[in-house]
């Protein structure tokens, strides 16, 4: 998602509520699995499950969630058209710690000796490569949208860290039974509202109007143009459904976690892929949210046998549980 994003950015696109539009836009993909899923449950329970399984305060509270994630990844947005890459990895940093609170505050999550290591261990590698960041002022761009676009890319950090947790509390007090056809219906609410957002800042932007005018401005052509377009839609819907899938399986700082290990992979392939330089810190990064990841899931797989050995093999969400688990 963020290398397919960046990848607008540097060859020429600069509308960031388009960007920020593209991030929930590809919702009505997820309309295939949950057809799928529909026929499957139709066709092995009687009487026929709805087609819609969706009461109302979980359509609202979805709507809201929604409304929150269209801000947020217009924030998000404006970081990554304006900071450099390794700057904008501190979104990820403060992103975890955010999750973290807001996952104790709202859904008292519990932590352990190994998860607290892990967000510790994530947050000091992304503020590694961030401590890189000082001299990377894009040149030609102001000290003052440098700011900005820093302000922002923090404020979406919070923000996120606060949708997950949020998503995480609309499962456990949801009155209706959780099963993954219900995430997805949930992600289409949610990505229908975001979307909804950005569409209205397109609109008032002109955004709609200027689309053509950049694709044929773009450098890598225009048709190369549309495909970055829908790559980038696509990317990000896999990204929504991994994110919210998680929780549902997980936690929101498991979540939160996945995404933060994933940081450095970004850096690695931006290496990789636009030949950026490959310093040292991004190997330190690397190691350090590797380490991280392992310790949380060492961490939960220990907790797992213990609990099993006290013969109680519940998890942490038994109401949002997948159906055969
Ligand atoms: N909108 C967003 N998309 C992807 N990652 C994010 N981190 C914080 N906000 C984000």
């Amino acid at each position: 998602g963020p290398l397919v994003m960046r990848l607008y950015f540097i060859h020429g696109g600069n509308r960031i509520w388009l960007s920020s539009f593209l991030e929930t836009a590809a919702f009505p993909l997820i309309l295939i699995p949950l057809t799928i899923s529909h026929l499957h449950s139709s066709s092995h329970h009687s009487p026929k499950p709805n087609l819609v399984s969706m009461k109302l305060p979980l359509f609202l509270a979805s709507a809201v969630i929604g409304i929150l994630t269209g801000l947020d990844d217009y924030l998000y947005a404006c970081g990554i058209a304006r900071l450099p890459v390794s700057t904008s990895s501190l979104i990820q940093a403060s992103h975890l710690a955010f999750t973290a609170v807001f996952a104790f505050l709202l859904v008292r999550h519990r932590f352990t000796v190994y998860s607290v290591n892990a967000v510790m261990l994530l947050t000091v590698a992304a503020v590694v490569l961030a401590l890189r960041s000082g001299g990377d002022r894009p040149s030609g761009e102001s000290t003052r949208q440098y700011v900005i676009g820093f302000l922002m890319i923090l404020a979406a950090a919070a923000l996120y860290g606060l949708v997950l947790p949020l998503m995480e509390l609309v499962y456990k007090r949801s009155k209706q039974r959780v099963t993954y056809s219900l995430v997805m219906e949930i992600q289409l609410v949610m990505c229908f509202f975001a979307t909804l957002f950005c569409t209205l800042g397109m609109l008032i932007n002109n955004d709609f109007k200027v689309i053509s005018r950049e694709a044929k401005d773009y450098e890598l052509g225009e048709s190369k143009y549309y495909v970055v377009l829908v790559g980038s839609a696509i990317m990000w819907q896999f990204f929504f459904l991994g994110a919210i899938g998680v929780i549902f399986c997980s936690s929101s700082l498991f979540s939160g976690i996945i995404i933060a290990a994933f940081l450095p992979v970004t850096e690695v392939l931006g290496v990789i892929v636009y030949k950026e330089k490959f310093e040292a810190e991004k190997g330190v990064a690397l190691v350090l949210s590797l380490w991280g990841f392992v310790s949380y899931f060492y961490g939960e797989i220990k907790e797992e046998r213990e609990k099993n050995k006290n013969g109680c093999p519940e998890t942490e969400l038994p109401q949002s549980l997948p159906p055969n688990a």
